[in-house]
């Protein structure tokens, strides 16, 4: 597949819980080698998409292509392998087996999926430490690392099996300013060494845009913007303006519906 077809091909994808509709027909593409950050309200469904994307969870209609591949239509087996071989994915609950010193739980995903020889394992979780700045680290366990640092192992973990998209879900939560620097780094920086895919959901907006290659607003089940952070900031609808900016006025508007606020004082206080 060339260089500038999308990495992910997301087409008229409805996706509900309940009676409550999260994705409306929504169509959108995530660039193959660019970091892409999804953004949006809080509990407008960014976490979802990931897990629509990763195959955890079924759209009621729609594709989702990963490098072509259309994952609600794969059986389970095939599902399991696609992801096994393409895809890391780094969740803020997905904590480090904490029984596992740090070398064991990145070797984890190598023993159990492949048949490589021990000292194959070994240069290889050498070298996803390394690439984390944590080779150091090998032999502690997780209660003696930071939650920068074990961050960073769940990263080395996340990468491996040298997967071709990675998928973080909120990677800044709860980190000072220099552990949320040195993510933001690898971040970066992974996804230039190894040419990944990355879709990045953070509620950061500055962060985001610093990182972020391409910014994806998603709000009221569908994308309302696309585009780098420079060209949404300027030339965004006002509501993804509003979003980008923090403003707490704009098409969004602070109140709740309510009826008229003098009506209602002057009513009596009937509930
Ligand atoms: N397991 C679940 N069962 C039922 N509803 C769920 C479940 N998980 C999420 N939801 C609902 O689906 C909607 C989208 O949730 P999701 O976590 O994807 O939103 P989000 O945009 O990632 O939110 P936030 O920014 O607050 O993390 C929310 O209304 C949420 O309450």
């Amino acid at each position: 597949m060339s260089a500038a077809e999308p990495y992910v091909s997301i087409r008229g994808m409805s996706f509900s819980r309940g009676d409550r509709l999260i994705y409306d027909a929504m169509d959108v593409d995530f660039p193959r080698g660019k970091v892409t950050a999804i953004m949006g309200p809080s509990g407008t469904g960014k976490t979802t998409l990931l897990r629509l994307i990763g195959g955890q969870l079924l759209p009621d209609s729609g594709s989702v292509k990963v490098d072509g591949h259309n994952i609600p239509q794969l059986s389970r087996k095939a599902l399991f392998d696609f992801r096994r071989k393409n895809m890391g994915m780094l969740f803020q609950t997905g904590a480090l087996f904490t029984d596992l010193n740090v070398f064991d739980n990145v070797a984890f995903p190598l023993r159990v999926h492949t048949d490589l020889p021990e000292s194959m394992i070994r240069d290889l979780v050498l070298m996803k430490l390394e690439a984390v700045g944590l080779r150091g680290a090998h032999q502690l366990n997780p209660a003696e690392l930071s939650g920068g640092m074990a961050r960073r192992v769940a990263l080395a973990r996340a990468i491996a099996m040298d997967p071709e998209i990675i998928m973080y879900d909120e990677p800044f939560t709860g980190l000072d300013p220099i552990s949320m620097g040195m993510i933001v780094k690898l971040i970066r920086g992974l996804n230039e060494a190894l040419g990944l895919t990355s879709l990045l959901v953070s509620h950061d907006i500055e962060e985001s845009c610093n990182i972020a290659d391409y910014l994806c607003v998603v709000s009221g089940g569908k994308v309302i913007g696309f585009g780098s952070p420079q060209e949404l900031l300027n030339e965004g609808n006002d509501e993804v303006k509003q979003f980008l900016r923090g403003d707490p006025d704009g098409p969004v508007p602070f109140h709740y519906p309510a009826p008229d606020y003098q009506a209602e004082l002057l009513s009596g206080g009937g509930q």
